[in-house]
């Protein structure tokens, strides 16, 4: 019998397949142990199984996107944990963030986090006005996160987020099931977690799952110089309406004259900070040889 299913977790050559009559361990067979072709966490998959119930995995739906790292295929929406409250999270740090996952075509949500001790009036004005739909909760009270849990409702989110800006909180607030997760860390492994921990979906009770990944700063962010020069701007949604009125073609919105998105972060109309951050971006990425992309 074959069954199709979402991988949630992989463990020494295991899968555990989310399918209609529950989840069911898998093997994979030969041909998927390339790394081309491993299985991740999200991948749809195909799988036959077996008479004990077990089962074997045989086909890979192709990927609507990946993450690196974490690897979570199929992600439809990331999510940018970011506070005003110590830590303060740095604009720069979001929108790279913003930028891999619009490159990549993933939604992104904007949770601004420890609203009890400061609402972050200015990261709010920024982000929704940049067109993303931006929450405001707080781990600690409570407040925001019925809304934060509906929009994660039949979706599958990752989340990323400095450290201390309290994505595990968060997490635990969301849904009980992650303090199990998250608080059964024991010190040896808390040190290695970064990097060794294994990445795993975990399921929501409305339906839906979060890539459990507390700890991870603003991961794949190394992988940012891969988007090339002159896709940048693509990657500022906001920016959009003015991409071809600048004078020059070409130009590459930093210090152009006439340059239309220049002028609309003038008239208020782009968020400055946006814009800044595209401009550190542009600078780390114009110079990168053709090779260094792949
Ligand atoms: N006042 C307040 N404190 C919070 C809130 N959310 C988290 N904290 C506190 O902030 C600290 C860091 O929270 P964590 O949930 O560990 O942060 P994290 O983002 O998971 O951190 P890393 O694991 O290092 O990435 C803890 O002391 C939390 O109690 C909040 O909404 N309000
Ligand atoms: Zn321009």
């Amino acid at each position: 019998m074959t069954e199709t299913g979402i991988i949630l977790k992989g463990i020494g050559g295991f899968y555990y397949v989310r399918t209609q009559s529950g989840v069911i361990e898998c093997k994979a067979r030969g041909r998927f142990r390339k790394a081309a072709e491993k299985p991740v966490i999200g991948d749809r998959v195909t799988i036959e199984v077996q008479d004990d119930g077990t089962g074997y995995m045989m086909s890979i739906e192709p990927r609507k996107n990946q993450l690196l790292r974490p690897a979570v295929a199929n992600v439809d929406q990331l999510v940018v944990v970011c506070s005003a409250a110590p830590p303060k999270t740095e604009t720069l740090l979001i929108d790279k963030v913003t930028a891999i996952a619009a490159h990549k075509g993933i939604d992104t949500l904007i949770v601004i986090n420890k609203c009890d001790l400061d609402r972050g009036d200015r990261l709010y004005q920024i982000y929704t006005q940049a067109g993303f739909s931006v929450f405001r909760v707080s781990a600690e009270t409570g407040e925001g996160v019925d809304a934060l849990r509906a929009a994660l409702a039949g979706k599958v989110s990752a989340f990323a987020g400095n450290s201390g800006v309290g994505k595990s909180s968060l997490l635990n607030c969301i849904d009980a099931e992650f303090n199990m997760k998250t608080g059964s860390i024991s010190p040896k492994t808390e040190r290695g977690r970064h990097t060794t921990r294994h990445v795993e979906l975990v399921e929501l009770p409305g339906g839906g799952c979060i890539a459990d990944t507390p700890g991870f700063s603003a991961f794949d962010t190394e992988k940012m110089d891969l988007i090339r020069k002159d896709d940048l701007q693509y990657a500022f949604p906001e920016f959009e309406p003015y991409i071809n009125q600048c004078r020059f073609t070409g130009c590459a919105h930093v210090k152009e004259k006439g340059c239309a998105i220049r002028a609309a972060v003038e008239d208020g109309k782009i968020p400055r900070e946006r814009h800044e951050s595209y401009c550190k971006l542009y600078e780390s990425v114009k110079n990168l040889k053709e090779w260094e992309l792949k």
